[in-house]
């Protein structure tokens, strides 16, 4: 398939070399222009037919406009780029509108998206002990431009469907108000930012004896491009808003 690369950084640069061992061509490497946000004028000049399915993997102030662009030139999309997700509502409005193809994960890696499904369960487990305080510890590079990051988001998201009593979550991090860190109706995020770490994600329950902890580590980006070049083979021909579920099979959770 011919590839559009959306964000040709740490993992756009990934991504296109397991794209290529898997036998698929780069249409196109659209980075920062000299304006802000993508030079679409430069995406203008590539024919319709020329791009099978685009992978945006960029920034958050970035993500939108480029989803919104190739939506509307109907190319089917698989986005990995966190921290826009007040736009949610729009893009897949949009992606409707367009009878689009719209495929969107916090994270792509298989390891990450079994860990999701181990903190659900664990999160059923721990409805009985209330005893147990539960918080989560993200630690990611020091590039990272967002707090927490999408998939400490979509861990606390797990808890709270799981876990009642539970209703939001709060980082201090990006909230700069440690007061909102002691509140008992919320799933406490740390951010961390570290050397090169690629993503770790602890998810940890605490009484007052003991504790339980579930923790994923990354060793590299690897795991989060081939996610992301499975599904960009998987949405082709396809119509609609996915996630890792689709694609992985609900197997029950
Ligand atoms: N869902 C998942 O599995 C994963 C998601 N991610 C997410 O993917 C995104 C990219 O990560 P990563 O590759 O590490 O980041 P990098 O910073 O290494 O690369 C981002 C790319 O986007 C470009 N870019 C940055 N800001 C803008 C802007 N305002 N307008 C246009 N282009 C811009 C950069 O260009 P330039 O170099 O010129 O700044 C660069 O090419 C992040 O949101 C990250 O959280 C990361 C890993 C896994
Ligand atoms: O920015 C990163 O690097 C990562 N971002 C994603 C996130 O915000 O969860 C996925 C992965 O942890 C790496």
């Amino acid at each position: 398939m011919n590839i559009l690369l959306l964000g040709y950084g740490k993992m756009g640069k990934t991504i296109e070399t397991i794209a290529l061992d898997r036998g698929h061509q780069i249409a196109a490497r659209v980075d920062r222009g000299d304006a802000p946000g993508y030079n679409h004028t430069d995406l203008e000049a590539i024919p319709t037919d020329a791009v099978d399915v685009a992978i945006e993997f960029s920034s958050p102030e970035a993500a939108v406009d480029n989803i919104n662009y190739c939506l509307t030139r109907g190319w089917p999309i698989v986005c990995g780029t966190t921290g826009w997700l007040g736009h949610r509502a729009d893009i897949e409005q949009l992606c409707q509108e367009k009878n689009g193809a719209f495929f969107y994960a916090s994270n792509y890696s298989i390891g990450v998206n079994l860990f999701f499904r181990l903190n659900k369960t664990l999160a059923r487990f721990m409805r009985n002990y209330p005893s147990y305080h539960v918080s989560m510890t993200e630690i990611h590079h020091t590039e990272k431009k967002d707090a927490p990051s999408g998939t400490a988001i979509t861990l606390a998201e797990g808890v709270m469907e799981n876990l009642p009593g539970k209703h939001r979550w709060v980082n201090k991090e990006a909230a700069g108000d440690e007061s909102l860190i002691d509140s008992t109706d919320a799933v406490e995020i740390e951010s961390l930012r570290e050397g090169v770490v690629p993503g770790t994600h602890t998810v940890r329950y605490d009484s007052d004896v003991d504790q339980i902890e579930i923790t994923h580590t990354a060793h590299s980006r690897q795991g989060f491009a081939l996610g992301a070049v499975v599904a960009a083979e998987w949405i082709i021909g396809r119509e609609g808003i996915f996630g890792m579920d689709d694609l992985l099979g609900n197997d029950g959770f």
